[in-house]
């Protein structure tokens, strides 16, 4: 699903996100482990305040196991607790409910305080476009209450979905936008696999990631592409992959472009192994690794 995210919808999300958070109690930030800055709203933490809350980071069977660590760490700093999960399988799931029973304490014991009857806790799932928000609600709700993957903007009435007594999930998540202002940002979600194939250039795609690689899993593309020695840069390195996938024109020129597409589809598919695309580190250098492509909002 491509969302058009103008101004007038971007302030449309955040009015929709900001009413159903009045019945909320405890608040699920769904992010991509593999990019957990990338994949966050500019301004979630604004538009969630005071309210308590756990990031989830999904997808984490495709991401490197050791960042993630990096990237709890980080979100602990910060005082907010994580969770790695697998929406799809349902690892880390099953903790989920104590989680959110432990961030709820206040609101129960402040319920307790006043004579007031003990009730569930309610959560809801926020997330921006493709993080695996209805993934998510199906698997806690052990059915198919959200449509997940390509489908038409169907609108129907939000209901309360019982996860055994204490808790309560709203059945439809809150959907935000991402941060379009920084370019990289767009690089890391075009790698993954969040934006339309259309609307990317595969080449600029491919070498922000080849770069990446290079530095962080130099090993993966020498053992995957059967090299002896790492390339001198990126452009050498997609030259190298072009070869070895026999994408070669007329007077033997590369088609980068077939080279990128094909390199992507085997990171995506896993056939690299597991990689994040991005480390806490990474948003303190001066000069990032790859360069910036220009995305608009309406790509999203
Ligand atoms: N490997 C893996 N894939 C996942 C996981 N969670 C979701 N996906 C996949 O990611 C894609 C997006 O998942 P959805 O649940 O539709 O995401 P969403 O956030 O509801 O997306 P929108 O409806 O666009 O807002 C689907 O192809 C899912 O199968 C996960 O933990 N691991």
């Amino acid at each position: 699903m491509t969302i058009q995210w103008f101004p007038g919808h971007m302030a449309k999300a955040r009015r929709q996100v900001t009413e159903k958070l009045k019945q909320i109690d405890v608040v699920i930030e769904l992010l991509d482990a593999r990019l957990p800055l990338s994949s966050r709203n500019p301004m979630i933490n604004e538009i969630v305040g005071e309210k308590p809350r756990l990031i989830l980071l999904n997808k984490a069977d495709l991401a490197d196991e050791q960042v993630t660590e990096l990237w709890m760490r980080y979100f602990k700093n910060q005082g907010i607790r994580t969770l790695p999960i697998d929406a799809l399988s349902g690892k880390g799931v099953n903790k989920l409910p104590a989680y959110c029973q432990e961030l709820a304490a206040d609101m129960l014991n402040k319920r307790a305080e006043r004579g007031m009857q003990a009730r569930a806790v309610r959560i809801m799932i926020l997330g921006i476009p493709n993080v695996g928000k209805s993934s998510l609600i199906n698997r806690l709700a052990k059915r198919a209450v959200a449509q997940t993957g390509d489908r038409p903007a169907v609108t129907k009435a939000q209901q309360w979905v019982k996860m055994g007594d204490s808790l309560e999930l709203l059945d439809t998540p809150g959907i935000l936008w991402p941060k379009f202002e920084d370019q990289m940002v767009g690089l890391r979600l075009a790698a993954s696999g969040a934006i339309k194939d259309e609307l990317i250039d595969f080449t600029e795609v491919a070498l922000f990631v080849i770069a990446y690689m290079m530095h962080y899993y130099p090993e993966r593309l020498t053992e995957r592409f059967k090299l002896k020695q790492l390339p001198e840069d990126r452009v050498e390195m997609l030259e190298e992959i072009a070869k070895k996938r026999g994408c070669l024109v007329s007077g033997g020129q590369v088609d980068y472009d077939k080279a990128a597409e094909i390199f992507l589809r085997e990171l995506r598919s896993g056939k690299m192994g597991v990689i994040s695309l991005e480390r806490p580190e990474d948003w303190e250098m001066a000069e990032p690794i790859g360069k910036p492509l220009s995305l608009s909002q309406a790509d999203f």
